[in-house]
This record gives structure tokens, C-alpha cells and sequence, in this order.
């Protein structure tokens, strides 16, 4: 598409230069195209967002530029005169197109569109909602980009407006002095059209940009959930905590900040230097006709001069803005770490709430609490402070600006017996747009600052991501066989976080058939092994055997309950319907939990509402209705008496006929449950596995 485009533009230099050499078409027509089509063949290699962009700026270029070399050759009909574009309107199309090139090249903004870009080129489904325009089913990527050319349209229209609005502001102030009253009833008619498709075009593009960016949030944080949940990265994240603080915050508020800043970003730089262009031409030609005498050396003399001035001042002010606010990088980045943290601990006390009321550990969290809270205070009152000096710049910038085009304009206006009021107040309005423009920097440094951390958060988690994803490699190796019956570690070596070692060259077969009971001084490292044979575990070298295509299943001391509907915690990780209700009804009953069989579709935190027992219970339903071939029990049934663990063991050799158990125990009455013992036993060597007898067991 690009390629036509660029050929199409490439056609256009030759009639415009055709049309040069001939006479009527101005020279730089055929010299922008020329630069344009340059630009359109490179651009096939940068992110598609910023091609699309270049691309419609290259079709405004050959509308605008065939509209100019129409007017310029005399074809254009006297009705048009006064709607055509300005004459340098397609340069601006073209210089546009090139600035967007040239951004794609600096690192920092490269790094943002990198981020951007990979929803504008989606092929998920998505469904657009449009109103009164119905619901229309569209991949990602046409949403994204259509969206966006209707917005970049939309604000091209604002511009035109704004510089219709202008030049009404001259003829009203104007009749309005020679109390001409047919001329103000005409103009305030041209006000009230002007201003309700002023209204209209605001509304539309308001609606547009919130559908765009919330659409582009829910892939994201898609994108983002997606990859955090994929391979348990969440878990090796969770293990190396100082990689990326508060995963959630980052999916929920820094995806969120991303999508809203960095959309209103581009679009107020772009109709900033769209305003620019507009009003610099006004204010530069209006500034030989405002006489300005320093020291008898007349300003009016210099072409433009207004607009320097304006340039010099705005240089300034720029430069101790950026001095002034330079810290606020860091300090957003850190504020929104600790506001994380103080939500988190908030959190884990409600989740806690019955541990923290037995224990009586209220006073505790309190104190826990209010030091998580004094990070947020510090943090929030050296961004207030750092705000309030970048306010004082920007606020003495806008006083100065009220009164500066006046200051400037006004020895002409005194001096100048038949100026009108409507000339000034047209100057003063160019005047307000260009410092506008200039002062972008200095307006919007607060939100580049809180920009800059978002983008800083969401990178580091992305690289987070990269190494949770790499460190996979890492740890002990699990390999599946065809020909294996038994688990098998040979020479394993299991480690801590931090490399420190914890379990060294150990070596162990877990029979197929053959209920182990694995036993161990408390820290021996049973639990990290049995998290090694499952697989998560990052730290260590070795390798484990696995039966091919047979599934493990883990069931820790504390069973995880998602909230929800008693049916969906029975069910997960299946789905909630994946189980018939009869199923669930005997695996129940059979667990000693049929007082719970009519509850099923009750909605509940469910780990506040059952026993611990009861809880243990639940996860051996899991383990009936998933009927693995391994199942691995640490320390699941520690919550019964032993009786009751006796029927649940007994349970399992009953409903589980196929499935080889393996346990995790310090009760001796487990002896009698299993069939083999192996020991973590730990000497000056080191911790080593060795077989024991299940009678010694406990004595
Ligand atoms: N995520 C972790 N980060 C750092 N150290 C850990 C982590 N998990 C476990 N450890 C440490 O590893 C050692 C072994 O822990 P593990 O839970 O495997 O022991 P265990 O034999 O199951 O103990 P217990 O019988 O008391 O349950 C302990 O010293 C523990 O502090």
C-alpha cells in the first residue's frame, strides 16, 4: 500500500514539475513531493502505526498540492476562493509526514511507538460499539487505525476552525467599533454555525478517542494478564521480587495511564504544530503593521519580529521548566510503587482478617500499615513540592502571557490612528496561538514527566517478563519418556533464591504403584523438592524423569480457593460447568463433605468460610474428580485427626485405583498409610535422600 502511495507521490513530482517549469506551480511543490516519495519507499520498515500516519499525511499532501497547482494555474472556480487551504498547506501535509519519519529514529520515542504499535497491527477479533451506528464485529488493527485517521481528520477540522474563528474575531470586534449593527447580527449567525459544528466535531471525537483507547487498553491488558500467567512467570516473579514491584498495578493502572497519555501526547503535539503553522503565518505577516521602537531602532523592521519574540521568550521559560521539573520522573515512578504497596497491605489484611483477629495482630498491621502510608506521604509531598515550583514557573509564564501581546502591541495601536481594535485582538489571538505552541513543552512537562514513569514501569516489567521467561530454562531440567514407569532424579541439585544451595547431588526413584512417604527434619527442603518435580521450581541443575503423558498433581498444605461459586472452586483449574453436579455431589459426599452438596452454586470467599480440614477435604475432591497418575500430597491432610486422614488415604486408593501417591509427612501415623520411606536426612556433608524403614518412622 505504502509502495503505491509512494508512487503515486512519485508521479505527482513530475507533473509538479512539469507545472514549475512551466510557470504557474510553485517551485516547492515538485521539491516536497520529491522528499515525500523518498520518505513513503523508506518507511516500509517502520512500525505501522507511523506509516499509516505518514501514509495519510501523503494523501493530504497530493489532495492539497493538487487543489494548490489548480488555484496557482487559474482552474479553480472564483466560488472556491475563499475555502481553499492556505497556499503552503500541503508543505505542511508533507513536512508532517517527514517529522513523523524522523521521530521513528530517536531512541526514547522508538521505545514508545514500539510499545504502541502492536495493537495497530492486531488480527484479533474485536467489536466496535458506535452508537446509533450499530455494533460492528472488525480486527483490532482497522479499529486502531481507523480510529485514528478519524481523529487526526477530526483535529486537522479543529485547526481549520480555529483559524476561521480568528478571522471572525477581527470582523466582529470590528463592526462592533463602527457600530455597525448589520455586520455584528451577520457575524454572530457565522458564530452560532461556526460554534455548533465546533460542538458536534468536539463530541465525536471525545466519543472516538475513549472507545479507541479503552479498546487498546482491553488488548493490552490482555496482552499483558497473557503473559504474565503464561509459563508461571507470575510465580517466578513473585520469587524474585525486587524484578518488578506490584505486577497488578502495572496491569491495572500503568497499561491504563500508557493508553490515555500517550494517545493525548501525540495528538496535542500534533495539532500544536498544525495551530503553530496556522498562527505563525497570521502573526508573522501582521507583524510589519505593529511599529515597535527600542531605543529608536523600530522592531517592525526585523520580518517577523513578533514571532521571535515570542520564540525567545518561550526558549526560556522551556529551558527553566526543564530545570525545574527534571525530578519528577524519578518521584512519579516512585510514588506509584508506593501507593501499590500500601493497597497491597491493605489487601492482604482483609484476605488475613481472621489470623490477624486471632492473633490479635491489629495493632501490628496499624503500625505496618502507617509505615507503608509515610512512604506514600514522603513520596506525595516531594511531588507536591516539585509541582508547586513547576507550577510557580508555569503559572508567572501564563500571567506574563496575558498581558505580553499587549505590552507588545499596543505602542502600535496608540500610534496608529486608523487601526482597528479587531487587528489587534486578531494579533493578540495569532499571538496566544504561536506562544501556545511554543510553550508546549512547558504546559505538558508535568504529564511527560508522569509519562515517562509509566513508560519506565512498563518496560521494566516487560524485561521482568523476559527474564521470568528465560530463567524457565533454568533449574532443575524435567524430561519426559516414553519408556520411564517411575519419577527418577539423578545427581539433582535444588537451590534458594540467591544461589544458595539446599539440596546437593541428590538421587531418588518414586515407584510407580508404590505409595512413598518422603520425610524430613522441618527446612529439610521436602517442599521445595516435591515444587522441583512439579516443575516450577528456578532454582537448581539436574534432571528429573517423568513418565511420558502422565499427569502430576500437587496438593499443598493450604489448598487455593478462587472466589466464586462452590461448583468453581471444586472445578478449578477446570472450568465451573466442566463437571457434571452428580459427579460433584459423590466426590463430595465421599470426601465427608455432603453437607455441602447443596451449596454448589453458592457465590463465597470459600477460604474463609470452610474449616482448615474441610479445606484439605475439597482439595481431594479436586484431585478425584482430575484422577491424575502422580499425585503428590505435602502435608495435605495435616489438618485432620488421624482417623480422619485414614479415610481420606483410604478414599484415594478406592477412587483412584491408577494414581501412585506420594507424600510429604511428619505424622507417624502416615507409616502405616504408605509403603516405602525416603529421608531427607542432613549430616556435615550436606542433605542427602536416603531410603528408610517405615517402621522407624515417628519413634
Ligand atoms: N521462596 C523461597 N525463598 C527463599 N527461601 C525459601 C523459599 N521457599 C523455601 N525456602 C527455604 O528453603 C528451605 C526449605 O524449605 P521447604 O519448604 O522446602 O522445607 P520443608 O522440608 O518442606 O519444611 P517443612 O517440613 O517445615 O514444611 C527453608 O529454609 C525455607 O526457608
Amino acid at each position: 500500500m505504502i509502495r503505491i502511495l509512494a508512487g503515486l507521490v512519485g508521479l505527482a513530482t513530475l507533473g509538479f514539475a512539469a507545472g514549475a517549469a512551466m510557470g504557474p506551480v510553485p517551485f516547492y511543490l515538485p521539491v516536497a513531493a520529491l522528499i515525500l516519495a523518498a520518505v513513503l519507499f523508506a518507511s516500509a520498515r517502520i512500525p505501522t502505526v507511523i506509516r499509516f500516519l505518514i501514509g495519510l499525511f501523503a494523501v493530504s499532501f497530493l489532495l492539497l498540492g493538487v487543489v494548490t497547482a489548480a488555484h496557482e494555474a487559474g482552474l479553480t472556480p472564483p466560488a472556491m476562493e475563499a475555502f481553499l487551504p492556505p497556499p503552503q498547506a500541503a508543505i505542511v501535509a508533507a513536512l508532517l509526514a517527514l517529522i513523523n519519519y524522523i521521530i521513528c529514529y530517536i531512541p526514547v520515542v522508538r521505545r514508545i511507538i514500539d510499545m504502541v504499535n502492536p495493537f495497530f497491527e492486531s488480527d484479533d477479533p474485536d467489536r466496535l460499539e458506535l452508537g446509533y451506528f450499530g455494533d460492528w464485529n472488525v480486527r483490532d488493527r482497522t479499529l486502531g487505525l481507523g480510529l485514528l485517521g478519524i481523529i487526526i481528520i477530526l483535529n486537522v477540522i479543529q485547526v481549520y476552525m480555529l483559524v476561521l474563528f480568528n478571522f471572525w474575531n477581527n470582523r466582529f470586534y470590528t463592526a462592533l467599533q463602527d457600530k455597525n449593527a448589520v455586520s455584528f447580527w451577520y457575524e454572530l449567525g457565522f458564530f452560532t454555525a461556526l460554534a455548533t459544528l465546533w460542538i458536534i466535531r468536539g463530541m465525536c471525537e471525545s466519543y472516538l478517542t475513549s472507545i479507541l483507547k479503552l479498546h487498546w487498553r482491553q488488548w493490552l491488558s490482555r496482552r499483558y494478564i497473557s503473559q504474565w500467567l503464561s509459563d508461571k512467570v507470575h510465580y517466578r516473579l513473585a520469587l524474585a521480587h525486587d524484578r518488578a514491584d506490584n505486577p497488578d498495578q502495572r496491569i491495572s493502572e500503568d497499561i491504563n495511564s500508557f493508553t490515555d497519555q500517550s494517545f493525548d501526547i501525540y495528538i496535542n503535539i500534533f495539532v500544536t504544530s498544525l495551530n503553530f503553522y496556522a498562527f505563525v503565518q497570521i502573526l508573522w505577516s501582521i507583524s510589519a503593521q505593529f511599529p515597535y521602537k527600542i531605543y529608536g531602532f523600530d522592531l517592525s523592521n526585523i520580518p517577523g519580529y513578533l514571532v521571535w519574540m515570542v520564540l525567545v521568550f518561550a526558549v526560556v521559560v522551556t529551558y527553566l521548566t526543564h530545570l525545574v521539573g527534571r525530578p519528577l520522573v524519578a518521584i512519579s515512578f516512585r510514588k506509584q510503587k508506593v501507593e501499590a504497596d500500601f493497597r497491597y497491605n491493605l489487601v492482604r489484611v482483609r484476605e488475613n482478617a481472621e489470623q490477624i483477629a486471632l492473633l490479635q495482630g491489629e495493632p501490628v498491621e496499624q503500625i505496618g500499615l502507617m509505615d507503608r502510608f509515610k512512604a506514600v506521604f514522603s513520596t506525595t509531598l516531594a511531588l507536591i513540592i516539585r509541582q508547586l515550583k513547576l507550577t510557580g514557573v508555569t503559572l508567572a509564564y501564563a500571567q506574563v502571557n496575558v498581558v505580553l501581546p499587549f505590552v507588545l502591541l499596543a505602542p502600535a495601536y496608540f500610534a496608529t490612528a486608523d487601526m482597528k481594535l479587531g487587528a489587534m485582538t486578531q494579533a493578540g489571538d495569532a499571538f496566544g496561538n504561536v506562544q501556545g505552541a511554543f510553550s508546549l513543552f512547558i504546559t505538558m512537562y508535568g504529564t511527560l514527566a508522569a509519562f515517562k514513569a509509566v513508560v519506565n514501569r512498563l518496560t521494566s516489567f516487560d524485561t521482568a517478563i523476559e527474564r521470568a521467561n528465560e530463567a524457565k530454562e533454568k533449574g532443575v531440567k524435567l524430561a519426559t519418556s516414553a519408556g520411564a514407569r517411575n519419577i527418577e532424579g539423578v545427581d539433582v541439585d535444588v537451590d534458594l533464591p540467591g544461589s544458595i544451595g539446599l539440596l546437593h547431588k541428590i538421587s531418588f526413584a518414586l515407584r510407580k504403584g508404590e505409595r512413598t512417604l518422603v520425610t524430613g527434619g522441618s527446612g529439610s527442603g521436602k517442599t521445595t523438592l516435591f515444587r522441583s518435580i512439579a516443575g516450577i521450581w528456578p532454582y537448581g541443575k539436574g534432571r528429573i524423569t517423568l513418565p511420558q503423558g502422565e499427569d502430576v498433581m500437587l496438593l499443598p498444605q493450604q489448598p487455593y480457593f478462587p472466589i466464586g461459586t462452590l461448583r468453581a472452586t471444586l472445578a478449578y483449574p477446570s472450568e465451573e460447568k466442566a463437571f457434571a453436579d452428580d459427579m460433584l455431589i459423590e466426590a463430595l459426599t465421599r470426601a465427608g463433605l455432603g453437607h455441602l452438596a447443596g451449596r454448589l452454586d453458592e457465590h463465597d470467599n470459600w477460604s474463609h468460610v470452610l474449616s482448615g480440614g474441610e479445606k484439605q477435604r475439597v482439595a481431594v475432591v479436586r484431585a478425584i474428580l482430575r484422577k491424575p497418575v502422580w499425585l503428590l500430597l505435602d502435608e495435605a491432610t495435616s489438618a485432620m485427626d488421624e482417623d480422619s486422614e485414614a479415610d481420606i488415604y483410604r478414599l484415594l486408593r478406592e477412587a483412584l485405583p491408577g494414581t501412585t501417591i506420594v507424600s510429604i509427612g511428619h505424622r507417624s501415623s502416615l507409616a502405616a498409610l504408605h509403603d516405602r520411606r525416603l529421608a531427607l536426612v542432613k549430616d556435615d556433608k550436606g542433605t542427602r535422600m536416603e531410603e528408610a524403614p517405615l517402621a522407624a518412622f515417628g519413634t
